[in-house]
């Protein structure tokens, strides 16, 4: 854990991402996922945050909207350079994010149709040195050469097309494109999920040996809780728009304090016999509610097996994310007076 400084490179604050829901032929505005809802998290350098939730709960948007791939609705986006100085990336126009989006790269989840089939190896892994106007000609040559050898990839193919590649050789070249440019925060949005279960261990392996070796900070989003509990220091439980938990990974995963992350956490697969004897899995109810119409008072209660009625349900009620131990936070009305279960009992470290 050395490698983490206990600077912070990214203080997010209240940040929100609402997407107009359309109707008709006029395409009237009737109202707005709220795909992100208030969020507040800060990176420390060298660390990797997890970022779980379910399908839907807005991990990807978070994402894209730090990264200003999308323009968040508000909030504050404050990055920390190499100089020390703070920048409100949510405050800054197209021209002035140009050199942050070299700081700041994303990977992205699908090595298929991430690469565009019309460009080879050379130009897909060259473009980002080109447009930063870093390298060019034969030295973006030698860049790029040595770029995928560092990631496992043969230099003599650059002149080839992504078609000619596996799933986890595209997502190596994923990943060469976002490293050319000596990035210090990567944005990893579900980096290992398309690919086969065999090749996942091999590219995350290549995750972590890249960031000691480029001392890189990961935003590591995931739905798949097996995946981050190995690759990331702390953990952001998501669930509709908005943190439930947040706190250093083990003690998260022994000591749950937010009912949806023992409910995720009870579907994890575990190694330990003992652990796999009868059906321990907490099944949650019905599907994600419709982010464009949260349920009021705390946003789970809809779905979750200890909501009380008149306290969890109370409009305007919603439980702030507060601490509820050290380094850990809960947004829960109940969390003081429940006794929550864990596959993951003895905290492991990474
Ligand atoms: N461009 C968009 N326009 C309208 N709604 C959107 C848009 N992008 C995302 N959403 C909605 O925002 C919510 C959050 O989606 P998001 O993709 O961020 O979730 P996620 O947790 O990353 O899920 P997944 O793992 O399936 O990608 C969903 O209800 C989704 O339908």
């Amino acid at each position: 854990m050395s490698r983490i400084t206990g600077d912070p490179i990214l203080d997010v604050q209240d940040l929100a991402m609402r997407f107009p829901v359309k109707k008709g032929l006029f395409g009237r505005t009737v109202g707005h996922v709220h795909a992100v809802d208030g969020v507040s998290f800060t990176i420390q350098q060298g660390e990797t945050l997890g970022l779980v939730g379910e399908s839907g709960c807005g991990k990807t948007t978070l994402g894209r909207s730090v990264a200003r791939i999308l323009e968040p609705t508000s909030g504050q986006i404050v990055y920390r350079g190499r100089d020390g100085a703070a920048t409100d990336l949510a405050t800054l126009g197209r021209r002035q994010l140009r050199p942050f989006q070299r700081d700041i790269r994303v990977v992205f989840q699908d090595p298929f149709s991430s690469l565009n089939p019309r460009m080879t190896l050379l130009q897909i892994v060259g473009d980002p040195l080109r447009a930063h106007g870093i390298a060019a000609g034969g030295e973006l040559e030698d860049r790029v050469a040595e770029m995928l050898t560092r990631v496992g990839l043969s230099p003599k193919y650059m002149r080839r097309y992504p078609h000619a590649f596996s799933g986890g050789e595209r997502q190596r070249v994923n990943i060469a494109r976002a490293l050319i440019v000596h990035p210090r925060l990567v944005i990893a949005d579900e980096p290992v999920s398309a690919l086969d279960v065999s090749v996942r261990a091999q590219i995350l392996n290549l995750l972590w040996d890249l960031q000691d070796e480029f001392d890189l900070t990961y935003l590591f989003i995931s739905h798949d809780l097996s995946v981050v509990e190995s690759i990331c220091d702390r953990v952001a439980v998501m669930y509709l728009g908005r943190i439930a938990e947040l706190a250093q990974t083990a003690e998260l995963y022994a000591r749950p304090r937010h009912p949806y992350t023992e409910a995720l956490l009870s579907a994890v697969p575990v190694p330990d016999p003992r652990l796999r004897d009868g059906d321990r899995r907490i099944r949650i109810a019905d599907d994600l509610p419709d982010p464009a119409d949260p349920p009021p008072g705390c946003r789970f209660h809809s779905r979750c097996r200890y909501a009380e009625p008149g306290t969890c349900d109370v409009p305007g009620s919603e439980p702030a994310l507060g601490a509820v131990g050290p380094e850990h936070l809960a947004a829960c009305h109940l969390t003081d007076r429940l006794t929550l279960q864990s596959p993951f009992d003895a905290p492991r470290s990474r």
